[in-house]
């Protein structure tokens, strides 16, 4: 990244949609769909172009290595927006995903650790039976369609919680309320909150901002109970202070030397609790959605899974997953076509330019992230579901413009954790089931919305049991 350079192009002189006055472009944007405008904006002007919504001025990069660049220059030079860290703060989640600068490097080291390959190899047996109880849930449903998000989302944060906090929640055996019915209301209202024209929320509630407050002092007091858990294992086990088993053990154990809050502990077990579980949950939703349209990579995948597990209906070793080769490319193919973040915003936190634009501090930088993943002057046919495009030769290339995990110091800490789930889900699977089908819950066409994350249309699988 370079000082910004006389010569540097000015954003007012990029190309970009014409706007009305006062808007401007905003009324040409539908949230759950913003991507989809995004991605079709960039055909029209190319890799760099401005947009406005109403004050706003964003810059939209689509060209990988300038995304790359800018995400490496972090927490320097750029970092989350004002906006995504100020409504998660004020929901509660200001931990390391919304943290820029001191803050984020305080906290960063802590959450790496919990997720090294090491630790969470170590979690391994835990994550066997989580996997049981997945396929267990599975076949008590029978014949009927199984709600696939929501089972997921129940797999994921049974995970997160046992391997982050150390507690076994086990939404899979329940069927009552459960934790995820809060997370579901809070993230799509967190997107909806980063790109409102004003935080009218801050003067007036209308009704949906207090039933969201209501979802927060539930999610708030699900979090507190993990905090207590792991204080009252503490304090029964003193050794854990030197020695922390997982995230939360460790974070309050630093509380002290370190200078942690206990708002940060909280904030910090929210955001594992919200980054963990939609993102992995709706990566596998999309995989297995797209393995259903492709019957003959699902045959392929199938059948590695049933050779790996040989008599086991449910993997009982970790090298088992390792072996996965075909199922680890069906998810790198499922998130270069629909990565659960297609769009990564920052905000320059000092003047800078960036492919020769001029961006001043402040500026809000949107990177398109699926665009160029999905572009054929990176990718041969790019819009077919080829997962041994990861197998060839070159499939170096095809990771530096596929990133679904981000890149630079930012770049997800949760990603072999992520990998391992998926391959888990999917083995325990493909192992135990014949996959049916896989289509939307209301018998219509299946389509993509943008809520912080993107998600498929709610979908219904039936499985029948081996
Ligand atoms: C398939 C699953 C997942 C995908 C595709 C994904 C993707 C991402 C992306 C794109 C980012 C932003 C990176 C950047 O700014 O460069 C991110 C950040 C993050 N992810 Fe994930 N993620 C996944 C699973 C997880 C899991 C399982 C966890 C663990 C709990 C997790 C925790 C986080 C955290 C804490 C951050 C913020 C990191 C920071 O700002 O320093 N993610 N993830």
């Amino acid at each position: 990244m370079q000082a910004v350079a006389a010569s540097a192009m000015r954003i007012a002189d990029l190309p970009g949609p014409a706007g009305l006055p006062l808007v401007g472009n905003a009324h040409q944007i539908r949230l759950p769909h913003f991507h989809q405008q995004l991605e079709a904006w960039r055909e029209q002007y190319g890799d760099a172009y401005r947009i406005r919504v109403w004050t706003r001025r964003f810059v939209v990069i689509a060209d990988p290595q300038l995304a790359a660049e800018a995400l490496r220059d972090r927490p320097g030079t750029f970092g989350r927006t004002a906006r995504v860290s100020l409504a998660a703060t004020e929901m509660g989640f200001g931990g390391l995903f919304a943290s820029n600068g001191e803050r984020w490097r305080r906290q960063r080291p802590m959450v790496m650790a919990a997720f090294d390959p090491g630790h969470v190899r170590r979690y391994f047996p835990a994550l066997v039976h989580v996997g049981h109880r997945l396929a267990a849930r599975w076949r008590r449903a029978g014949d009927a369609p199984i709600p696939l998000q929501a089972d997921l989302m129940r797999y994921t944060v049974d995970v997160i919680s046992g391997l982050a906090f150390g507690t076994d929640i086990n939404t899979l055996d329940g069927e009552g309320e459960v934790i995820q019915q809060h997370m579901d209301k809070i993230f799509p209202a967190l997107f909806r909150r980063t790109l409102a024209p004003f935080p009218y929320w801050r003067w007036a509630k209308l009704p949906s901002d207090r039933r969201l407050d209501r979802h927060l002092a539930a999610f708030s007091a699900a979090i507190q109970e993990f905090i207590a858990a792991a204080r009252a294992r503490m304090d029964a086990d003193p050794g854990l202070r030197e020695a922390p088993r997982n995230l939360i053990e460790a974070m309050l154990s630093a509380r002290d030397r370190h200078g942690l809050q206990d708002d940060d502990v909280a904030a910090n077990v929210g955001t594992m609790l919200l980054a963990g579980e939609d993102t992995t949950a709706n990566t596998l939703a999309w995989m297995l959605y797209l393995l259903s349209r492709h019957r003959w990579a699902l045959e392929r995948a199938t059948a590695e899974v049933r050779r790996v597990l040989g008599d086991d209906r449910v993997p009982a070793r970790i090298e088992q997953l390792e072996q996965l080769e075909f199922i680890d490319a069906c998810a790198h193919e499922t998130m270069r076509l629909k990565p659960v973040a297609p769009l990564l915003p920052q905000q320059a936190a000092r003047d800078t330019t960036l492919g020769g634009i001029a961006i001043p501090a402040g500026t809000m930088c949107i990177f398109l992230m699926r665009a160029p993943a999905n572009d054929a002057k990176h990718f041969p046919h790019p819009a077919a579901f080829d997962p041994d495009r990861w197998l060839r030769e070159d499939a170096a290339t095809t990771r530096r413009v596929s990133m679904p995990f981000g890149a630079g110091p930012r770049m997800c800490p949760g990603r072999y954790l992520a990998l391992l789930e998926i391959k888990m889900a999917m083995a325990t699977l493909l192992g135990g089931f014949d996959l049916l089908s896989v289509a939307a819950a209301d018998g219509g066409e299946v389509s993509e919305r943008l809520s912080f994350t993107l998600t498929p249309t709610p979908l219904a699988m039936r499985l029948r049991a081996r």
